[in-house]
């Protein structure tokens, strides 16, 4: 589905992947200098939650050393992530993603309507999980999810596993700074990831020969409370700096993560924290891998600006939302070009 080197004039370019002039990547990219936080997390309690409440209200954006994720297993679910996507499409399509079941390989990837330069591989962090059947309020059927894995190699499923695991721990820990960065309860949001939706993709980019047209994956915010990234040192992704909307490349730091809020932080904090807007380039030369641990709650629960955050000066500014609804619809645009613009939380905003 990609073109090779060798055969590609400009009229090759699938018109799916083209994006609109003023979303296209401009060639002069602002170079992160030493901009985004870097916090280490052995550092005191009382300085990382001051860093991290920083970070998350000037950026939404930071990375983290001293993590605790052993870097062993960050390198072997490196490696699975580049055998997998090495092999045929035939043989990866054996664990292709459909309408009714989300998990698995996937190669045609929207966001906001706009095909991504890249291919994935989505698994839930608890191996199945239930989610409503349909996006229509109510409709209050539900269906489970389960993960694909594929049957030529147990590796494949046990590291995949074992990075999960490791992750989720550091996710919790992150969601308890977060917390108390707020001036909340350590386990404030514990209870909404019981039964949680979870889920880890592995990211490949190809080469791009129109590097200048495409996306890896276009402009979006993302719907989880927040993100665990981990990507290689090839580079793409870029962050829209709070202060002045520009495009800053988020420069590969070794044996870190990408931590970044997302919408339901924006929501709980009212706010006060916000999920930004964030997009890959791709480029002509190098392939690129990135995993992205999506740190969803439960499909019951109901987002909405924690009580604790809200008063009169200060009115709670999102009407509730069900989050395995916004979740269902969300992946109801994902898998096809639709003709509307998909879910966000600004739907949910009270006007002022
Ligand atoms: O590949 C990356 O660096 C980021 C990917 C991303 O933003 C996403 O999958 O939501
Ligand atoms: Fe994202």
């Amino acid at each position: 589905m990609y073109f090779r080197k060798s055969d590609i004039n400009m009229g090759d370019i699938d018109p799916a992947f083209i994006q609109s002039t003023e979303h296209r990547p401009k060639s002069t990219v602002v170079e992160e200098t030493s901009e985004i936080p870097v916090i280490d997390l052995s550092e005191s309690r009382e300085k990382v939650v001051w860093k991290i409440g920083k970070a998350c209200e000037e950026w939404g954006f930071f990375q983290v050393v001293s993590h605790g994720v052993p870097s062993e297993v960050s390198r072997k679910v490196e490696i699975e992530a580049k055998k997998f996507f090495e092999q045929s499409l035939e043989e990866k399509k054996k664990v292709k993603r459909d309408e009714f079941n989300a998990m698995g390989y996937h190669d045609r990837e929207h966001t906001k309507n706009v095909r991504d330069w890249k291919e994935i591989f989505d698994y839930l962090v608890e191996n199945t999980a239930q989610v409503p059947s349909s996006h229509e309020p109510h409709d209050t059927e539900l269906r489970t999810l389960t993960n694909q894995w594929p049957q030529n190699s147990p590796q494949f499923r046990e590291t995949l596993e074992e990075y999960a695991r490791e992750v989720e721990k550091l996710a919790y820990k992150l969601l308890e700074l977060i917390s108390l960065s707020l001036g909340l309860a350590v386990d404030k949001f514990h209870g909404c990831f019981k039964n949680q939706l979870s889920m880890v993709r592995l990211n490949y980019y190809p080469p791009c020969p129109f590097p200048n047209l495409a996306l890896g994956v276009g402009r979006h915010k993302d719907s989880s409370a927040l993100t665990v990234l981990a990507q290689d040192d090839v580079g793409g992704l870029q962050v829209k700096r709070k202060s002045d909307g520009e495009w800053i490349a988020v420069k590969p730091t070794p044996n870190a993560f990408i931590i970044n809020v997302g919408d339901i932080v924006q929501v709980w904090s009212n706010d006060k924290y916000k999920s930004v807007e964030h997009r890959v380039v791709v480029n002509t030369r190098r392939e690129r891998f990135s995993i992205p641990f999506f740190f969803f709650p439960a499909h019951h629960v109901m987002v909405k600006p924690v009580e604790e955050l809200v008063n009169e000066q200060n009115p709670a500014r999102y009407r509730e939302y069900n989050y395995g609804k916004f979740f269902a619809n969300r992946n109801r645009s994902d898998f096809k070009k639709r003709d509307v613009e998909n879910i966000q939380i600004h739907h949910f905003r009270i006007m002022d």
